[in-house]
Formats: C-alpha cells, sequence, structure tokens
C-alpha cells in the first residue's frame, strides 16, 4: 500500500474533498485549474516565493509519489488532535483531582518545602524524569567523603613529597536534580502520586531594602493522589520529614541571624543554618566532673517536659541561663556544642557585635526561636554593653523601654564618641570661648562633620544593655530556650546582666591542670574505635554520669615535675633506652617501661608493673618518614595512659589553655613519643614568649 492510499484510507473525509493525482489533479497535485485560476488573481506567477512552493510541491509530488497536500493535511490533523488531547486531558485532570483526587499544597517560605525537595532529589524516579532542575550541590565540610575522588600530586624536585590536590573536588561534585517546573507523577508505597511545581511573583509593597517595593517568587508544590482522603500525601509528607531529620541525627545545627533584607520576614527567616556539624561528645571537653555533672543536671531538669506546668504554677518564667567564664581557648564553646549535642538542640549563635543587628532585630530574632534550643552569646564581654553612671542624655536615650528597672540602665555601643567630645570640649574650653567665628579653619570643620557623623552612626548601630536585656527576658522573649553566655572577663559584666534570673548557672574555665593536660593526650591519642562517636540523642533520659565520667584514673594534680623525668632515646639497632634511668631496657624486642614516679600517682595508688613496650626502632635516613615513624609510634592503652602521665608531669599547672595544648598535640597527632620529646622545649619556648608578650612564635613554641 502506498502512501497516498493510506492517508487517503486514514481520512476518508477529507479524501471526499481532494481531488485525486490521476484524473483531476494538476501535476503539482493541486486540485485542477486552481493554481490557473488563482495565480492571476493574486499575482503570483511574479511572486518569487510562491514560485518557489510551487517547484518544491512539484518535486515532491513527481519524485516521493506523495502527495503534498495529504502531508500537510496529515500535519494538520495531528496538531489538531494533540491539542483537543491535552484540552481534554486538562480538563479531565481538573475534574478527577476535584472529585477523585486529594491534595496538599506546600509553599517554600516552610520547611517542608526544602524537606520535600530534597526528598524528591534523592527519588530515582524523579531524576529519571525529562523535566528536571539542576543545583549545585558542594560538600559540607562534615559530609562523607569518597576517598577515590582524591587525586594526589608529586612536590619536589627529586619527585619526594605525595599531597593530596583538591583542585577538581568542585567538578567531581554531583549536581543535584530535582523537579523542574510542571508536573510530574512518581510512585511511593504503591501508590501513584502526582507532583505539580509552580511558580508566581507576588507584588510586596515593602519586599525590598529599606521597605521600597518588589516582586517577590513564590514557590509551591501541589501534591495529589487518586483518592478522596489526604492520609497517602500527609505519609508522604512525614516520610520526607523523617528522612530529611535522620541525616541530622548525630549533628548539630547551628544557626545565625540572617541577613538584613531576610531578617525582616521574621520567623523562619530570621535564621539561617550556617553548619551542620557532627555531635561534640560530652567527654571530649576535659572540664571538671563535678562542674560537667551540675550543669547536665541543671539543663536536663529545665529541658524536661514537666517543668514548663511547674514554673507556670508558681509564676516563673520558663528561662534558664548559664554563663561560661574563663580565659580564652579553655574550653567554653566547646562546652556549649556538647550539650546542644547532648541533649539535641540546635545552637543559634548571636554576635551582638554585628553592625547590622538593631534591638528591634534581637527582639525579633529572640522571639522567633524554636521551643527548645540553645543560644549562644559569645565574648559578651566584647560587646560594649555598659551601663550609664549619668541619668541618660538624649545622646544615649534607647530605643527600646523595658518594664525592668535594670533597663534604664543603659548605655548605646559607640558612648565612648560622645564621651570623647565632651573631653575635647573640656580639654579646651579657652580654644572653645575665644574662637570666634571668623576663626573657623575648614579642617575644624572637616573635623566636626566627621564628629557628627559618626557619633549619628553610632547612636543608630549597637545595642544596649536595656535592648539586650529586654530580648532576654522582655515580656514577648521566648520561653524554654537555654541561653548561654561566654566571657573572659567576667568581671566587667553588669550585675543587672548576670543577676539570678538571667543567670543560674555560672561555670568557670582555666587553664590546664596536669589532669586536664593528661586528659588531652589521651583523648588526642586513643584509637578510633574506642572513641565514641557521639552521646546519645534519642529522647529518652540521659545517663549524666556515662556522659560525663572519664574512664582515666583519678590523679592527684602535681606542682613540680617528677624528679626522674622519663626521656626516649634509641640505639643504632632501634632498640629503646630511657637515658632517665627510669626505664628499663634490654636487647630483645621486650623492651620493659618501668612504672611511672610514685608522685604522679594517686594518694595511696599502688605502683603499677613495668609495661611491655615493642622495640622501636631509631629514626635513620632510611626510615625517617611520617609513615614509618607513626607505625612505630602505636601504643597499646596501658602504654598511653602511662605516656601521658610523663607528658602531664612536664606541664606547669594552669600556664597554658586547653586549646594551646590541643595546638602542640595536634601537630604531633599520630607521634606521642615525639610529643612527650619535644614538650619540655615547647614549654620553655612558650613561656619566654608569653613573658615577652609577643604573638610571634618561635619554632621551638610550635
Ligand atoms: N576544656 C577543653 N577540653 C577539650 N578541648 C578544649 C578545651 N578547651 C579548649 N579546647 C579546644 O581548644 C579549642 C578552642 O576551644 P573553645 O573555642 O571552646 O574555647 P573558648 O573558651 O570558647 O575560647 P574563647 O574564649 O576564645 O572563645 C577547641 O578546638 C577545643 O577543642
Amino acid at each position: 500500500m502506498d502512501f497516498n492510499s493510506l492517508v487517503r484510507g486514514a481520512l476518508p473525509t477529507f479524501g471526499a474533498n481532494v481531488s485525486h493525482p490521476g484524473n483531476s489533479s494538476t501535476e503539482n497535485g493541486l486540485p485542477d485549474g486552481l493554481l490557473d485560476t488563482l495565480s492571476p488573481l493574486l499575482g503570483l506567477q511574479f511572486n518569487p516565493l510562491m514560485r518557489l512552493f510551487m517547484l518544491l510541491h512539484s518535486l515532491i509530488g513527481s519524485h516521493l509519489g506523495i502527495d503534498p497536500t495529504y502531508i500537510l493535511t496529515s500535519v494538520g490533523v495531528i496538531w489538531a488532535a494533540n491539542k483537543v488531547w491535552a484540552q481534554l486531558y486538562t480538563t479531565l485532570y481538573g475534574l478527577a483531582r476535584q472529585y477523585f483526587m486529594a491534595s496538599v499544597e506546600v509553599s517554600n517560605s516552610d520547611d517542608i518545602y526544602f524537606q520535600m525537595m530534597k526528598w524528591l532529589a534523592a527519588q530515582p524516579e524523579m531524576v529519571d524524569s525529562r523535566s528536571l532542575t539542576a543545583e549545585t550541590a558542594s560538600k559540607g565540610a562534615w559530609e562523607e567523603e569518597d576517598e577515590s575522588d582524591l587525586t594526589t600530586a608529586r612536590v619536589g624536585s627529586d619527585g619526594s613529597g605525595v599531597y593530596l590536590n583538591f583542585s577538581n573536588q568542585e567538578a567531581k561534585a554531583a549536581p543535584r536534580f530535582t523537579p523542574a517546573m510542571g508536573l510530574h507523577s512518581f510512585w511511593f508505597r504503591g501508590r501513584y502520586f502526582k507532583l505539580q511545581r509552580k511558580q508566581e511573583s507576588l507584588f510586596d509593597p515593602t519586599a525590598g531594602v529599606q521597605g521600597t517595593p518588589q516582586y517577590k517568587d513564590k514557590e509551591t508544590l501541589v501534591l495529589s493522589c487518586f483518592g478522596r482522603s489526604p492520609e497517602p500525601i500527609k505519609q508522604l509528607l512525614q516520610h520526607a520529614k523523617e528522612q530529611y531529620y535522620l541525616d541530622h541525627q548525630a549533628k548539630t545545627i547551628v544557626r545565625r541571624p540572617s541577613g538584613q533584607a531576610m531578617r525582616r520576614y521574621g520567623h523562619r527567616h530570621s535564621w539561617q543554618q550556617v553548619a551542620n556539624r557532627p555531635v561534640r561528645a560530652m567527654k571530649t571537653v576535659v572540664l571538671d566532673d563535678e562542674q560537667k555533672i551540675r550543669i547536665l543536671s541543671d539543663m536536663n531538669e529545665y529541658l524536661h517536659p514537666a517543668t514548663p506546668r511547674w514554673y507556670a504554677n508558681r509564676g516563673i518564667p520558663l528561662r534558664r541561663g548559664y554563663l561560661f567564664h574563663g580565659p580564652p581557648g579553655t574550653g567554653k564553646t566547646s562546652l556549649s556544642f556538647a550539650l546542644a549535642g547532648v541533649f539535641g538542640l540546635d545552637i543559634y549563635v548571636i554576635s551582638l557585635l554585628d553592625p547590622t543587628l538593631t534591638e528591634e532585630d534581637l527582639l525579633a530574632l529572640f522571639t522567633s526561636l524554636p521551643r527548645r534550643c540553645v543560644v549562644l552569646l559569645e565574648d559578651i564581654d566584647t560587646a560594649g554593653l555598659k551601663r550609664a553612671e549619668d541619668p541618660p542624655s538624649s545622646s544615649s536615650s534607647s530605643s527600646s523601654s523595658s518594664e525592668d528597672d535594670d533597663t534604664n540602665k543603659s548605655t548605646q555601643v559607640g558612648k565612648d564618641e560622645a564621651d570623647n567630645k565632651d573631653k575635647d570640649k573640656k580639654s579646651s574650653p579657652k580654644k572653645a570661648r575665644h574662637k570666634s567665628k571668623n576663626d573657623w579653619k575648614v579642617s575644624d570643620l572637616a573635623r566636626e562633620l566627621k564628629r557628627h557623623g559618626s557619633s549619628d552612626s553610632s547612636e543608630k548601630k549597637g545595642i544596649s544593655l536595656s535592648g539586650l536585656l529586654n530580648a532576654i527576658d522582655g515580656v514577648a522573649s521566648h520561653e524554654g530556650r537555654v541561653l548561654i553566655m561566654t566571657t573572659n572577663k567576667p568581671e566587667t559584666l553588669d550585675e543587672a546582666l548576670v543577676r539570678p534570673g538571667r543567670i543560674d548557672l555560672q561555670v568557670s574555665f582555666t587553664n590546664a591542670t596536669p589532669l586536664q593536660a593528661r586528659e588531652l593526650f589521651v583523648r588526642m591519642y586513643e584509637p578510633e574505635s574506642t572513641r565514641s562517636g557521639s552521646d546519645s540523642l534519642d529522647a529518652s533520659p540521659i545517663d549524666i554520669k556515662e556522659h560525663v565520667l572519664s574512664p582515666l584514673p583519678p590523679l592527684t594534680p602535681f606542682s613540680e615535675p617528677p624528679p626522674t623525668p622519663f626521656s626516649l632515646s634509641s640505639d643504632k639497632d632501634g632498640n629503646m633506652t630511657d637515658v632517665s634511668g627510669a626505664t628499663e631496657v634490654d636487647d630483645d624486642d621486650d623492651d620493659v617501661l618501668s612504672p611511672p614516679p610514685s608522685s604522679v600517682l594517686p594518694t595511696g595508688a599502688k605502683k603499677p608493673a613495668p609495661l611491655k613496650l615493642a622495640a622501636l626502632p631509631s629514626p635513620s635516613p632510611h626510615n625517617n618518614t611520617l609513615v614509618e615513624q607513626q607505625r612505630r609510634e602505636r601504643l597499646t592503652a596501658s602504654e598511653l595512659s602511662h605516656i601521658a602521665v610523663q607528658f602531664a608531669s612536664k606541664i606547669p599547672s594552669g600556664q597554658f589553655s586547653p586549646a594551646e595544648l590541643q595546638g602542640f598535640l595536634l601537630k604531633r597527632k599520630k607521634t606521642p613519643r615525639r610529643a612527650l620529646e619535644e614538650v619540655e622545649a615547647w614549654v620553655q619556648a612558650m613561656v619566654e614568649q608569653k613573658a615577652s608578650r609577643t604573638r610571634v612564635l618561635s619554632m621551638a613554641a610550635q
């Protein structure tokens, strides 16, 4: 059957009206006389386009044996049928949605939207969809990476030194695919779901910066399924939510205030997630066990579901505040994160030094906190919050008033500027008095203008003490949160800020004691497998002892180094020698490490039996590589504990912060014996560096 007869058969009605090529058509396949009649009328003989069309028409007709009119007719019919079908489908789908389908709308201003999108991106059905949106998905610092993705680069003219190379890590990161705008479908638990992703632009008269009108894009997901109950969609959304938080289980989410423009929308938009880091285990924070237990039990009691009723019955506002004070690098922030990890809470970090943060913003931020969370105000002493000595002048008036008496004692950050102005006036009264109008110079004028400018801006920016107190415990402040303030200088804080009710418990941090130095050492070198990844995160009651109690035996702190310092060297055969004489050494592989001197043992503790050490080869040109050294430095638990004691004995009590010790150990993180060997020189260099008050470290102090 040829094409012409096929089309004719398929289109009988059209066929009836169309002349057959053999008997009633022209050579061109057009009806008899049609072109002859129309051409002079339309002037077609002279139209080059028309002539070209006729030429093509005759070529197709004669060479392919197909009547071009039929082709054109078929295309038209298919196009029309498609249009009719699309219209029909839309009408039928609309009717079906209205009467036989349930649907749920999710707006992108809600967390569920992001949870659903993340889930959809992980569904192969969706990824196979033909209409997708690609997004760049970079991995966070704490996300697992495939080590096979890593490349290495050789460095050095002699080819030595193989280093990791991350130059193409972004190129290797797979994009994330989400459903594009439009209609999609997928199956979930044996059910067929329809998904419509749509976007519309809304005009918001106050959306722009400084309240200017702006168009805002709003996205919506419409999820629907067959049946009159929306239950399957609810289950789907619940599932997506659970999957989303599965990823967050052993993580602590850190949030900071959003940018100025976003903060205007309030609530969910006030805060933005800045990190999702693995939970910091409480055991990794080296702090007096008693202090740890105190704060853990206090927080546990406060967060108990029965507590709000207890507080309400007694008319006490449900708030709890803690002040962590101590020198820099002693673990204040670390403890805050560990606490958030133990209780499975998110951390909301606010910097009062943020120049864009106004008191209204701060208030709004506190009111948009979730029911339970940790709010961290770091280095509160640096925020310039002062109590006004004098009655507030016009320049120091606070933008918000409070019902609380304390809040009237406020000063703006930047009041120093105004004080300087006064001082200037006092120091040169004569100058000011005798200066006639004509004495003014351009430079004076410029200085005055600068002063005015800077004092104006300082009045507008910054948080006053009253503003902070309002936010912490004003009427609108959210109840149920845990507030942690950290400071290096507790004595400089205003008493209104630390009064009971605002600060309920203070935790003091100090520079490392030998006990803490030992614990830090053990934590640094203990084998990976024995270290607990995270604290328990479910809502079941926590076992405080399990979180706190260190597995290390108690140690009596000592103030002086032991009389026989532990020092290792090795002979040319690689055998260990204790040059101090504290270690017995023999020539075979069963080297013996003598127990620590009794001065470093707990009072009344029995001196342990000598420990056996595997023979350690000496560093030589052949085996002096880092890997080799690390292999040699592998320790058993008892060896580690033993060396830790030796290490601690060389750390003068209260002189170095845990952060400093950690820094020293980190540089020798796989070579504990080297750390022990080098610690004395380091201590000496550090002491000298501190005495000279220089910030530049010598090589020995690193
Ligand atoms: N007590 C500690 N136990 C374990 N690690 C500690 C301790 N103190 C400090 N560190 C380590 O030192 C680093 C700095 O600690 P952190 O930020 O908690 O100190 P900080 O007291 O908050 O300092 P700052 O006052 O400067 O903010 C962290 O990496 C932390 O692991």
